[in-house]
Protein backbone atom coordinates (compact mmCIF):
# COMPACT_ATOMS: atom_id res chain seq x y z
CA UNK A 1 0.00 0.00 0.00
CA UNK A 2 2.96 2.49 0.29
CA UNK A 3 3.01 4.76 -2.19
CA UNK A 4 0.13 3.50 -3.64
CA UNK A 5 -1.03 7.35 -4.65
CA UNK A 6 1.96 9.08 -3.56
CA UNK A 7 3.77 7.22 -6.81
CA UNK A 8 2.18 10.05 -8.96
CA UNK A 9 4.48 12.53 -7.65
CA UNK A 10 7.82 10.10 -8.82
CA UNK A 11 6.08 9.95 -12.03
CA UNK A 12 5.88 13.56 -12.42
CA UNK A 13 9.73 14.41 -11.44
CA UNK A 14 10.66 11.24 -13.86
CA UNK A 15 8.82 12.74 -16.08
CA UNK A 16 10.29 16.50 -16.25
CA UNK A 17 6.98 18.00 -15.26
CA UNK A 18 6.37 21.23 -17.43
CA UNK A 19 5.72 18.13 -18.89
CA UNK A 20 3.95 15.64 -21.11
CA UNK A 21 0.45 15.29 -19.94
CA UNK A 22 -2.08 17.82 -19.76
CA UNK A 23 -2.89 20.33 -17.67
CA UNK A 24 0.34 21.08 -16.64
CA UNK A 25 -0.22 22.35 -13.59
CA UNK A 26 -0.15 20.71 -9.83
CA UNK A 27 -1.38 23.40 -8.17
CA UNK A 28 -5.08 24.30 -8.13
CA UNK A 29 -5.25 28.11 -8.61
CA UNK A 30 -3.09 27.44 -11.50
CA UNK A 31 -5.14 25.44 -12.76
CA UNK A 32 -8.60 27.08 -12.86
CA UNK A 33 -6.15 30.16 -14.16
CA UNK A 34 -5.01 27.88 -17.49
CA UNK A 35 -8.14 26.89 -17.68
CA UNK A 36 -10.03 29.77 -17.91
CA UNK A 37 -7.56 30.50 -20.66
CA UNK A 38 -8.99 27.63 -22.62
CA UNK A 39 -12.71 27.59 -22.28
CA UNK A 40 -14.99 30.18 -23.62
CA UNK A 41 -15.59 32.96 -21.36
CA UNK A 42 -19.41 32.45 -20.26
CA UNK A 43 -18.98 28.43 -19.98
CA UNK A 44 -15.58 29.61 -17.29
CA UNK A 45 -17.95 32.10 -15.47
CA UNK A 46 -20.69 29.66 -15.07
CA UNK A 47 -18.24 26.80 -13.22
CA UNK A 48 -16.06 29.01 -11.36
CA UNK A 49 -19.04 31.29 -10.57
CA UNK A 50 -20.67 31.91 -7.47
CA UNK A 51 -24.20 33.29 -6.08
CA UNK A 52 -24.36 37.07 -5.42
CA UNK A 53 -20.61 38.63 -4.12
CA UNK A 54 -19.59 35.56 -3.68
CA UNK A 55 -18.73 35.51 -0.09
CA UNK A 56 -19.71 31.51 1.23
CA UNK A 57 -17.61 30.85 -1.91
CA UNK A 58 -14.29 32.60 -0.22
CA UNK A 59 -15.80 31.70 3.20
CA UNK A 60 -15.41 27.81 2.17
CA UNK A 61 -11.72 28.49 1.57
CA UNK A 62 -10.79 30.68 4.46
CA UNK A 63 -12.60 28.07 6.49
CA UNK A 64 -10.23 25.44 5.53
CA UNK A 65 -7.26 27.89 6.49
CA UNK A 66 -8.43 28.02 10.39
CA UNK A 67 -7.23 24.61 10.87
CA UNK A 68 -3.86 23.16 10.78
CA UNK A 69 -2.22 19.98 11.01
CA UNK A 70 -0.13 18.72 13.50
CA UNK A 71 2.72 16.53 11.96
CA UNK A 72 3.75 13.32 14.46
CA UNK A 73 7.22 11.83 14.04
CA UNK A 74 8.76 8.55 14.11
CA UNK A 75 5.31 6.73 13.67
CA UNK A 76 6.11 4.79 10.88
CA UNK A 77 3.90 5.92 8.43
CA UNK A 78 5.42 4.14 5.67
CA UNK A 79 3.07 1.68 4.44
CA UNK A 80 -0.25 3.57 4.28
CA UNK A 81 -3.92 2.52 3.43
CA UNK A 82 -6.42 5.00 2.64
CA UNK A 83 -9.27 2.83 1.35
CA UNK A 84 -12.46 3.18 3.07
CA UNK A 85 -16.39 2.10 2.82
CA UNK A 86 -18.91 5.14 1.80
CA UNK A 87 -22.65 4.16 1.42
CA UNK A 88 -21.50 0.84 0.89
CA UNK A 89 -19.19 1.46 -1.55
CA UNK A 90 -15.99 -0.16 -1.08
CA UNK A 91 -13.10 3.07 -2.11
CA UNK A 92 -8.91 3.17 -2.37
CA UNK A 93 -9.70 6.84 -1.05
CA UNK A 94 -12.47 8.72 0.71
CA UNK A 95 -12.91 10.59 -2.58
CA UNK A 96 -15.61 11.39 -5.06
CA UNK A 97 -16.23 13.01 -7.54
CA UNK A 98 -19.05 15.86 -6.74
CA UNK A 99 -22.04 15.78 -9.32
CA UNK A 100 -21.92 18.58 -11.88
CA UNK A 101 -23.81 19.02 -14.62
CA UNK A 102 -23.59 20.04 -18.14
CA UNK A 103 -20.19 18.87 -18.74
CA UNK A 104 -20.58 19.23 -22.48
CA UNK A 105 -19.42 23.38 -22.22
CA UNK A 106 -16.45 21.89 -20.71
CA UNK A 107 -15.14 19.45 -22.98
CA UNK A 108 -16.93 17.72 -25.85
CA UNK A 109 -16.22 14.60 -24.39
CA UNK A 110 -17.84 15.60 -21.52
CA UNK A 111 -19.53 13.22 -18.47
CA UNK A 112 -18.02 9.67 -20.72
CA UNK A 113 -14.35 11.71 -20.48
CA UNK A 114 -15.10 11.52 -16.31
CA UNK A 115 -16.44 8.85 -15.72
CA UNK A 116 -13.42 6.72 -17.73
CA UNK A 117 -11.03 8.98 -15.69
CA UNK A 118 -12.92 8.37 -12.07
CA UNK A 119 -13.40 4.57 -12.35
CA UNK A 120 -9.26 3.94 -13.69
CA UNK A 121 -9.14 5.60 -10.19
CA UNK A 122 -11.90 3.39 -8.70
CA UNK A 123 -13.57 6.38 -7.51
CA UNK A 124 -17.18 6.87 -7.61
CA UNK A 125 -18.89 9.59 -10.21
CA UNK A 126 -22.30 11.35 -8.94
CA UNK A 127 -23.58 11.75 -12.17
CA UNK A 128 -25.62 14.96 -12.51
CA UNK A 129 -29.85 14.96 -13.19
CA UNK A 130 -28.41 18.02 -15.84
CA UNK A 131 -25.67 15.56 -17.46
CA UNK A 132 -25.00 16.02 -21.17
CA UNK A 133 -25.05 12.42 -21.72
CA UNK A 134 -27.65 9.63 -20.53
CA UNK A 135 -27.70 7.78 -17.22
CA UNK A 136 -26.94 4.35 -19.33
CA UNK A 137 -24.40 6.12 -22.10
CA UNK A 138 -22.36 7.23 -18.46
CA UNK A 139 -22.90 3.94 -17.00
CA UNK A 140 -21.37 2.30 -20.16
CA UNK A 141 -18.46 4.53 -20.31
CA UNK A 142 -18.41 4.15 -16.05
CA UNK A 143 -17.75 0.05 -17.11
CA UNK A 144 -16.58 -1.35 -13.80
CA UNK A 145 -16.40 1.62 -11.85
CA UNK A 146 -18.77 2.85 -9.09
CA UNK A 147 -21.16 4.97 -10.18
CA UNK A 148 -23.76 6.45 -7.94
CA UNK A 149 -26.80 9.21 -8.90
CA UNK A 150 -27.70 12.37 -8.01
CA UNK A 151 -31.23 13.82 -8.26
CA UNK A 152 -33.27 16.88 -9.12
CA UNK A 153 -36.29 15.44 -7.89
CA UNK A 154 -39.12 16.27 -9.95
CA UNK A 155 -42.18 16.69 -8.82
CA UNK A 156 -43.79 14.19 -11.30
CA UNK A 157 -43.72 10.82 -9.44
CA UNK A 158 -43.82 8.85 -12.50
CA UNK A 159 -41.22 10.25 -14.47
CA UNK A 160 -39.52 10.44 -10.81
CA UNK A 161 -39.66 6.74 -10.32
CA UNK A 162 -38.84 6.32 -14.39
CA UNK A 163 -35.79 8.06 -13.76
CA UNK A 164 -34.95 6.39 -10.35
CA UNK A 165 -35.17 3.04 -11.90
CA UNK A 166 -33.03 3.62 -14.89
CA UNK A 167 -30.63 4.46 -12.54
CA UNK A 168 -30.69 1.28 -10.73
CA UNK A 169 -30.91 -0.51 -13.99
CA UNK A 170 -27.73 0.91 -15.07
CA UNK A 171 -25.56 0.06 -11.89
CA UNK A 172 -25.85 3.43 -10.46
CA UNK A 173 -25.62 2.07 -6.54
CA UNK A 174 -26.47 5.09 -4.02
CA UNK A 175 -28.83 8.10 -4.90
CA UNK A 176 -27.69 11.54 -3.59
CA UNK A 177 -30.39 14.03 -3.60
CA UNK A 178 -30.19 17.92 -3.46
CA UNK A 179 -31.90 19.75 -1.67
CA UNK A 180 -30.60 23.17 -1.50
CA UNK A 181 -30.79 23.88 -5.41
CA UNK A 182 -34.91 24.43 -5.93
CA UNK A 183 -34.01 27.05 -7.83
CA UNK A 184 -31.07 28.61 -9.17
CA UNK A 185 -29.60 31.41 -7.13
CA UNK A 186 -28.82 35.13 -8.31
CA UNK A 187 -25.39 34.84 -9.73
CA UNK A 188 -24.02 37.75 -11.20
CA UNK A 189 -21.93 36.41 -13.75
CA UNK A 190 -24.33 34.60 -15.11
CA UNK A 191 -26.60 37.39 -15.16
CA UNK A 192 -24.59 39.84 -16.96
CA UNK A 193 -23.45 37.12 -19.63
CA UNK A 194 -27.38 36.56 -19.91
CA UNK A 195 -25.97 32.89 -20.14
CA UNK A 196 -27.98 29.58 -18.33
CA UNK A 197 -26.67 26.35 -20.21
CA UNK A 198 -29.92 25.11 -20.29
CA UNK A 199 -32.05 27.48 -21.72
CA UNK A 200 -29.76 25.77 -24.73
CA UNK A 201 -30.83 22.27 -24.18
CA UNK A 202 -27.44 21.96 -22.68
CA UNK A 203 -27.93 19.72 -19.59
CA UNK A 204 -31.58 17.73 -20.92
CA UNK A 205 -30.31 14.35 -21.52
CA UNK A 206 -31.45 12.57 -18.83
CA UNK A 207 -35.11 13.94 -19.04
CA UNK A 208 -35.15 13.69 -22.40
CA UNK A 209 -34.20 10.64 -23.32
CA UNK A 210 -36.63 9.65 -20.43
CA UNK A 211 -40.30 7.93 -22.10
CA UNK A 212 -42.05 8.95 -19.04
CA UNK A 213 -40.83 12.80 -19.42
CA UNK A 214 -41.18 12.07 -22.96
CA UNK A 215 -44.77 11.55 -22.43
CA UNK A 216 -45.54 14.81 -20.35
CA UNK A 217 -44.61 16.59 -23.64
CA UNK A 218 -47.21 18.22 -26.59
CA UNK A 219 -44.15 18.25 -29.10
CA UNK A 220 -41.00 15.83 -28.71
CA UNK A 221 -37.82 18.05 -27.57
CA UNK A 222 -36.24 17.54 -30.92
CA UNK A 223 -39.21 19.54 -32.36
CA UNK A 224 -39.90 22.42 -29.84
CA UNK A 225 -36.49 22.06 -27.73
CA UNK A 226 -37.72 25.68 -25.66
CA UNK A 227 -40.82 24.32 -24.72
CA UNK A 228 -39.59 20.68 -23.64
CA UNK A 229 -36.83 23.13 -21.47
CA UNK A 230 -38.80 24.92 -19.55
CA UNK A 231 -41.49 22.26 -19.02
CA UNK A 232 -38.44 20.28 -17.11
CA UNK A 233 -37.51 23.27 -15.23
CA UNK A 234 -41.42 23.83 -14.21
CA UNK A 235 -40.94 20.07 -12.48
CA UNK A 236 -37.83 20.36 -10.68
CA UNK A 237 -38.07 23.79 -9.25
CA UNK A 238 -40.31 24.75 -6.47
CA UNK A 239 -40.52 23.23 -2.39
CA UNK A 240 -44.07 22.22 -2.35
CA UNK A 241 -42.17 18.71 -1.05
CA UNK A 242 -41.22 18.69 2.80
CA UNK A 243 -39.72 16.13 5.26
CA UNK A 244 -42.43 13.60 4.20
CA UNK A 245 -42.16 13.37 0.85
CA UNK A 246 -38.71 11.60 1.25
CA UNK A 247 -40.77 8.30 1.75
CA UNK A 248 -41.51 8.76 -1.91
CA UNK A 249 -37.81 8.23 -2.42
CA UNK A 250 -37.17 5.43 0.18
CA UNK A 251 -39.83 3.43 -1.42
CA UNK A 252 -38.25 3.71 -5.27
CA UNK A 253 -34.54 3.71 -4.39
CA UNK A 254 -33.77 0.50 -2.93
CA UNK A 255 -30.00 1.52 -2.27
CA UNK A 256 -28.61 3.81 0.60
CA UNK A 257 -29.83 7.58 0.21
CA UNK A 258 -27.82 10.39 1.18
CA UNK A 259 -29.42 14.05 1.29
CA UNK A 260 -26.88 16.85 -0.17
CA UNK A 261 -26.89 20.22 0.59
CA UNK A 262 -27.41 19.88 4.86
CA UNK A 263 -25.99 22.80 6.93
CA UNK A 264 -28.24 22.77 10.09
CA UNK A 265 -27.98 19.85 12.55
CA UNK A 266 -31.70 19.80 13.09
CA UNK A 267 -32.21 19.52 9.18
CA UNK A 268 -29.21 16.30 9.65
CA UNK A 269 -31.66 14.28 12.36
CA UNK A 270 -34.39 14.87 10.10
CA UNK A 271 -32.90 13.19 7.15
CA UNK A 272 -32.38 10.86 9.98
CA UNK A 273 -35.18 10.32 11.26
CA UNK A 274 -36.91 9.86 7.74
CA UNK A 275 -34.47 6.78 7.20
CA UNK A 276 -31.79 8.19 5.24
CA UNK A 277 -27.97 7.06 5.02
CA UNK A 278 -26.34 10.01 4.81
CA UNK A 279 -25.78 13.64 4.43
CA UNK A 280 -23.50 16.07 2.06
CA UNK A 281 -22.62 18.88 4.11
CA UNK A 282 -22.34 21.59 1.59
CA UNK A 283 -23.45 25.22 0.06
CA UNK A 284 -22.95 24.36 -3.55
CA UNK A 285 -19.22 25.57 -3.67
CA UNK A 286 -21.20 28.80 -2.48
CA UNK A 287 -23.13 29.24 -5.93
CA UNK A 288 -26.48 29.35 -3.63
CA UNK A 289 -27.05 31.11 -0.83
CA UNK A 290 -24.42 33.81 -1.08
CA UNK A 291 -23.35 34.92 2.66
CA UNK A 292 -24.14 30.82 3.74
CA UNK A 293 -22.03 29.17 6.57
CA UNK A 294 -18.78 28.15 5.34
CA UNK A 295 -19.46 24.21 4.45
CA UNK A 296 -16.73 23.56 6.88
CA UNK A 297 -17.57 25.47 10.20
CA UNK A 298 -21.11 23.39 9.81
CA UNK A 299 -19.35 19.91 9.63
CA UNK A 300 -18.14 19.02 13.09
CA UNK A 301 -21.81 20.17 15.22
CA UNK A 302 -23.47 18.05 12.24
CA UNK A 303 -21.04 15.01 12.79
CA UNK A 304 -21.93 15.94 16.63
CA UNK A 305 -25.53 15.65 15.77
CA UNK A 306 -25.54 13.08 13.53
CA UNK A 307 -22.83 10.86 13.12
CA UNK A 308 -23.66 7.86 15.07
CA UNK A 309 -27.08 7.49 12.61
CA UNK A 310 -25.85 8.12 9.24
CA UNK A 311 -22.94 8.83 7.11
CA UNK A 312 -21.68 12.54 7.41
CA UNK A 313 -19.88 13.72 3.79
CA UNK A 314 -18.43 16.72 3.20
CA UNK A 315 -17.83 19.48 0.13
CA UNK A 316 -17.37 23.06 -0.80
CA UNK A 317 -14.02 24.34 -1.33
CA UNK A 318 -11.58 21.27 -0.48
CA UNK A 319 -8.27 21.66 -2.56
CA UNK A 320 -5.36 19.86 -1.77
CA UNK A 321 -4.50 16.85 0.31
CA UNK A 322 -4.35 18.86 3.33
CA UNK A 323 -7.81 19.96 2.95
CA UNK A 324 -9.35 16.28 2.45
CA UNK A 325 -7.36 15.38 5.98
CA UNK A 326 -9.06 18.21 8.04
CA UNK A 327 -12.72 17.59 6.75
CA UNK A 328 -11.59 13.53 7.63
CA UNK A 329 -10.38 14.73 10.43
CA UNK A 330 -13.62 16.66 11.71
CA UNK A 331 -15.72 13.79 11.36
CA UNK A 332 -16.44 13.26 7.53
CA UNK A 333 -16.76 10.15 5.91
CA UNK A 334 -15.85 11.01 2.85
CA UNK A 335 -15.03 14.17 0.76
CA UNK A 336 -16.67 15.26 -2.74
CA UNK A 337 -14.51 17.50 -5.70
CA UNK A 338 -16.15 19.74 -7.54
CA UNK A 339 -14.38 22.37 -9.65
CA UNK A 340 -10.86 21.49 -9.67
CA UNK A 341 -11.74 18.05 -12.10
CA UNK A 342 -14.01 20.21 -14.63
CA UNK A 343 -11.25 22.49 -15.06
CA UNK A 344 -9.07 19.20 -15.99
CA UNK A 345 -11.54 18.01 -17.84
CA UNK A 346 -11.34 21.63 -19.61
CA UNK A 347 -7.68 20.59 -20.26
CA UNK A 348 -7.35 17.60 -21.36
CA UNK A 349 -10.65 15.48 -21.57
CA UNK A 350 -10.27 12.30 -19.39
CA UNK A 351 -6.70 12.91 -19.10
CA UNK A 352 -7.30 16.54 -17.58
CA UNK A 353 -9.57 14.56 -14.75
CA UNK A 354 -7.47 12.13 -14.29
CA UNK A 355 -4.12 14.22 -13.54
CA UNK A 356 -6.48 16.54 -11.02
CA UNK A 357 -7.46 12.91 -9.49
CA UNK A 358 -3.84 11.63 -8.76
CA UNK A 359 -2.54 15.07 -8.14
CA UNK A 360 -5.06 15.24 -5.15
CA UNK A 361 -4.75 11.63 -4.58
CA UNK A 362 -0.96 11.94 -4.16
CA UNK A 363 -0.91 15.48 -2.32
CA UNK A 364 -3.57 13.68 0.37
CA UNK A 365 -1.36 10.43 0.76
CA UNK A 366 1.62 12.35 1.51
CA UNK A 367 0.37 14.78 3.79
CA UNK A 368 -1.10 11.34 5.62
CA UNK A 369 2.68 9.91 5.48
CA UNK A 370 4.01 13.35 6.55
CA UNK A 371 1.79 13.57 9.45
CA UNK A 372 2.58 10.41 10.61
CA UNK A 373 -1.08 8.69 9.93
CA UNK A 374 -1.37 5.17 7.90
CA UNK A 375 -4.92 4.91 8.12
CA UNK A 376 -8.14 7.53 7.38
CA UNK A 377 -9.47 6.01 10.51
CA UNK A 378 -6.45 7.57 12.74
CA UNK A 379 -8.09 11.06 11.63
CA UNK A 380 -9.70 12.77 14.58
CA UNK A 381 -9.97 16.68 15.64
CA UNK A 382 -6.88 15.67 17.73
CA UNK A 383 -5.04 15.74 14.68
CA UNK A 384 -5.66 19.25 14.21
CA UNK A 385 -5.26 22.59 16.01
CA UNK A 386 -7.10 26.01 15.20
CA UNK A 387 -4.90 28.19 13.76
C1 LIG B 1 -20.42 23.85 -12.89
C2 LIG B 1 -21.04 23.20 -11.70
C3 LIG B 1 -22.19 22.44 -11.87
C4 LIG B 1 -22.77 21.81 -10.76
N1 LIG B 1 -23.85 21.00 -10.98
C5 LIG B 1 -24.39 20.35 -9.93
C6 LIG B 1 -25.46 19.45 -10.15
O1 LIG B 1 -25.90 19.25 -11.27
N2 LIG B 1 -25.97 18.82 -9.05
C7 LIG B 1 -25.48 19.05 -7.78
O2 LIG B 1 -25.98 18.47 -6.81
N3 LIG B 1 -24.46 19.88 -7.56
C8 LIG B 1 -23.90 20.53 -8.61
N4 LIG B 1 -22.83 21.35 -8.38
C9 LIG B 1 -22.29 21.50 -7.02
C10 LIG B 1 -21.22 20.43 -6.73
O3 LIG B 1 -21.79 19.14 -6.65
C11 LIG B 1 -20.50 20.68 -5.41
O4 LIG B 1 -21.43 20.81 -4.37
C12 LIG B 1 -19.59 21.91 -5.42
O5 LIG B 1 -19.01 22.13 -6.68
C13 LIG B 1 -18.50 21.69 -4.38
O6 LIG B 1 -17.72 22.79 -4.25
P1 LIG B 1 -16.27 22.96 -4.96
O7 LIG B 1 -16.53 23.26 -6.39
O8 LIG B 1 -15.74 24.14 -4.19
O9 LIG B 1 -15.46 21.70 -4.73
C14 LIG B 1 -22.22 21.99 -9.47
C15 LIG B 1 -21.07 22.74 -9.31
C16 LIG B 1 -20.47 23.34 -10.40
C17 LIG B 1 -19.20 24.13 -10.19
C1 LIG C 1 -28.86 23.94 -11.39
C2 LIG C 1 -28.13 22.76 -11.87
C3 LIG C 1 -28.78 22.13 -13.03
C4 LIG C 1 -26.67 22.95 -12.01
C5 LIG C 1 -26.06 23.34 -10.72
O1 LIG C 1 -26.25 22.68 -9.73
C6 LIG C 1 -25.22 24.49 -10.61
O2 LIG C 1 -25.01 25.20 -11.60
O3 LIG C 1 -24.75 24.77 -9.51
Amino acid sequence: MAGQFAGYQNEIYLQGYGGTAPPFTTDATRLEAAAAELMGPEAYSYVAGAAGSGATASANRAAFDRWRLVPRMLTDATERDLSSTVLGTPLPAPVLLAPVGVQSIVHADAERATARAAAALGLPVVLSTASSTSIEDVAEASGDGPRWFQLYWPNDPDVCGSILSRAREAGYTALVVTLDTWTLAWRPSDLDSGYLPFLQGEGMAVPFSDPVFRSRLDKAPEDDLPSAVLRWISMITGTDRGWDALAFLREHWDGPIALKGIQHPDDARRAADAGMDGVVVSNHGGRQVDGAVASLDVLPEIVAAVGDRLEVLFDSGVRTGADVVKALALGARAVLLGRPWVYGLAHGGEDGVRHVLRSLLADLDLTMGLSGHRRITELTPAVLRRA
